[in-house]
């Protein structure tokens, strides 16, 4: 559905962007995680043609780019942005912004009321937009692009600012909008809230993708605990660790339990707890472990 191919970006000479490719389809949930400054916003303004890249391009379904204006209308038909909140309009109320973004996307303001119902924005909806919280602007933002309702949308910090239950409420509506097939991006420094819907999250570094984890597909489980730099080197001095187990950020260590037998698997549990302070965990390793090893490892 969406295919970006060798993009690359730089502003003066420094490059934020070398040489990315990706292929999304619809159906698709994808987080897209980096540290601040690293080239997500880039990402999605390079993929709503707001900047032209310095080489690469972007296909729509197999043959549509942006080369003509004519094929840009006619992408954009399908792809919407999430809202700056500086972009709303302070004299306007919550309903005119949600039939403005109905009005030009879908052609229709008939579904706005059940989103209006659903992120439950009845109480202040038809108020001025300047009298709204950070949060009630923020749902709103999220709204307009329901509205929008197109078959791409790229979420760049959509949960900034918003409560747990707003977060909780947003992403179930995520994954409502999964099933009926949509391709979502979704930028975002929330990442254990990822893992409940996306379907991958990319990581990027130095202008490219450095992993590409995948949720749904079963991954290895790990035994993982906390453990000090000085109780890891203690641990690695007096038993024969596998090759591929992870230490984490100088604080989580995390083993491996594929290939082992169950013996094997509980000794090394036994092992562990020795060590153990708070908790021990079995699991697949998540977005926030993934993280910490590409972007607070130090080598
Ligand atoms: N118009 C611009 N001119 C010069 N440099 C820019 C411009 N826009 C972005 N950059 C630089 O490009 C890099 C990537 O910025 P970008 O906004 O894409 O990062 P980001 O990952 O979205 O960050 P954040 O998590 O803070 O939103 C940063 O170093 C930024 O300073």
């Amino acid at each position: 559905m969406l295919k970006l191919k060798n993009i690359t970006v730089a502003y003066k000479d420094k490059k934020v962007l070398d040489e990315l490719s990706f292929y999304a389809e619809k159906g698709e949930i994808i987080g897209v995680v980096a540290p601040n400054g690293t080239g997500k916003t880039t990402l999605f303004h390079v993929m709503a043609n707001f900047i032209k890249p310095k080489s690469g391009e972007v296909i729509f379904n197999g043959k549509h780019k942006y080369t003509t204006e004519k094929a840009e209308l006619s992408i954009r038909k399908h792809l919407s942005t999430f809202p700056d909140q500086s972009d709303l309009f302070n004299e306007l109320s919550g309903v005119d912004h949600l039939k403005l973004y109905g009005n030009m996307w879908k052609g229709s303001t008939k579904h706005i009321q059940e989103i209006i119902d659903y992120l439950q924005m009845n109480d202040y909806v038809k108020r001025k937009v300047g009298t709204y919280s950070l949060g009630m602007r923020q749902r709103l933002c999220f709204a307009m692009m329901v509205a929008a309702d197109t078959s791409i949308m790229l979420m760049d910090e959509v949960m900034n600012g918003l409560d747990v239950s707003n977060v909780e409420l947003i992403s179930q509506r995520l994954l409502q909008m999964k099933k009926e097939q949509k391709l979502i991006f979704v930028a975002s420094h929330l990442l254990e809230n990822l893992d409940l819907y996306a379907d991958r999250v990319i990581f990027l570094k130095d202008g490219t993708i450095i992993h590409e984890q995948r949720l749904h597909e079963k991954s290895g489980l790990y035994i993982k605990i906390e453990l000090k730099p000085e109780q890891y080197k203690t641990l690695k001095h007096k038993e024969n660790l596998p090759k591929e187990h992870v230490y984490i950020a100088d604080h989580l260590f995390c083993m491996p339990l594929d290939h082992l037998s169950y013996t094997e698997q509980t000794n090394w549990l036994q092992t562990l707890l020795y060590y153990m302070d708070k908790e021990i965990t079995i699991g697949p390793l998540g977005t926030v472990e993934h993280y910490e090893k590409y972007y607070l490892d130090k080598e």
